[in-house]
């Protein structure tokens, strides 16, 4: 919708032939109802006609992103831009989007797509503003021409890990955030619980490189206002009926509750504390209780903010 409204020619790719065609036959995707297709948009389930295109926008969650790139890698011209929407770390490999598109399709241009922006926010064409990723900066910068237009707002970046930490820190500090007002701790519980995980996001940005301004840019602190703000996201929600003591909602993708473990691994291979996210992992794993996590939290040594 977005690359429509900024004036290029979109073909929406489904793997499943049948959902394709009750899309097209709708001219609205089932995940996003009530909101109707442009009329430009092709809608198809050929790979193919689908990788004949220049550039490719990638919105498969994050542990099929692998999986995905593979089967569209040699059907792509060479130095074409991938731009993942996913955020997440893949299991067993830790690797981060960009990382696997570099390994899947080694002649393609990784890029990455990030920020706050709820998929029905950005359809519906309520302005947002964005953070879009990709090692050289002429070509990040080309992409941001691309699809940028006057309700969606991207703005160009070379701090591809940035990015991408931000994205996925942020999901599973947004579990946290959902438990919290699930056990109706409070709103200063909820602010202290978001600026502290903020800190953790920064400690490990810090640590692979990040800028400074990208984490407390849109995707990283912009995106984490927006997914701690309340159940409009997917990771709030999971968050919130586990801190209700209830299941999360089935059917709704929380990648935050995927990327938890390996966000644990990655901060602890690389000496960085995050214990928000180790909290929320354990708590997932079933290892602690809510209530002995959240304990476990405020009984840690008093010590200097930072
Ligand atoms: N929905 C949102 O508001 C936003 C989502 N994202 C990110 O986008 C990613 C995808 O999320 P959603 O689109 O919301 O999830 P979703 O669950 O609504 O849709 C994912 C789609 O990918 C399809 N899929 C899964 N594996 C596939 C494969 N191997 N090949 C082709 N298609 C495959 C599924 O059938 C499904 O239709 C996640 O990483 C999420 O964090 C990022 C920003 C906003
Ligand atoms: O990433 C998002 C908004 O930027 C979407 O958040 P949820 O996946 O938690 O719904």
């Amino acid at each position: 919708a977005v690359a429509a409204r900024a004036g290029r020619d979109v073909t929406l790719y489904a793997r499943d032939a049948d959902h394709a065609a009750r899309i097209a036959a709708a001219r609205e995707n089932p995940r996003l109802p009530g909101i109707p297709l442009a009329g430009g948009i092709a809608i198809t389930a050929d790979l193919v006609r689908a990788a004949r295109a220049d550039a490719v926008l990638i919105v498969v969650p994050a542990q099929h992103l692998r999986g995905a790139v593979m089967h569209l890698a040699p059907l792509l011209r060479p130095r074409t831009p991938l731009i993942a929407c996913a955020k997440g770390i893949e299991h067993g490999t830790h690797k981060f989007m960009t990382e696997i598109i570099a390994e899947a399709a080694p002649s393609a241009i990784p890029a990455i797509l990030s920020g706050p922006s709820f998929a029905d926010d950005v359809a519906r064409g309520l302005p947002t503003a964005v953070t879009l990723a990709a090692p050289d900066e002429v070509q990040a910068a080309d992409l941001v021409q691309a699809l940028g237009s006057p309700t969606f707002r991207p703005y160009h970046s070379t701090d591809v890990r940035g990015v991408e930490i931000g994205g996925a820190a942020k999901n599973v500090l947004a579990i946290a955030a959902g438990i919290v007002s699930g056990r109706n701790l409070g709103a200063s519980a909820l602010a202290a619980l978001t600026t502290r995980g903020f800190a953790e996001l920064v400690r490990l940005g810090r640590a692979y490189g990040a800028r400074s301004e990208t984490l407390t840019g849109l995707s990283g602190l912009g995106d984490l206002i927006l997914t701690c703000a309340g159940p409009q996201s997917r990771n709030f929600a999971a968050g919130l009926a586990l801190g209700r003591g209830a299941s999360p909602p089935a059917g709704k993708l929380a990648e935050g509750q995927y990327t938890a473990p390996v966000l644990v691994e990655l901060a602890a291979s690389r000496g960085v504390e995050m214990p928000v996210a180790q909290a929320v992992a354990a708590i997932l794993s079933g290892a602690v209780t809510i209530d002995a996590a959240i304990e476990g939290l405020m009984m840690r040594p008093f010590k200097a903010e930072q």
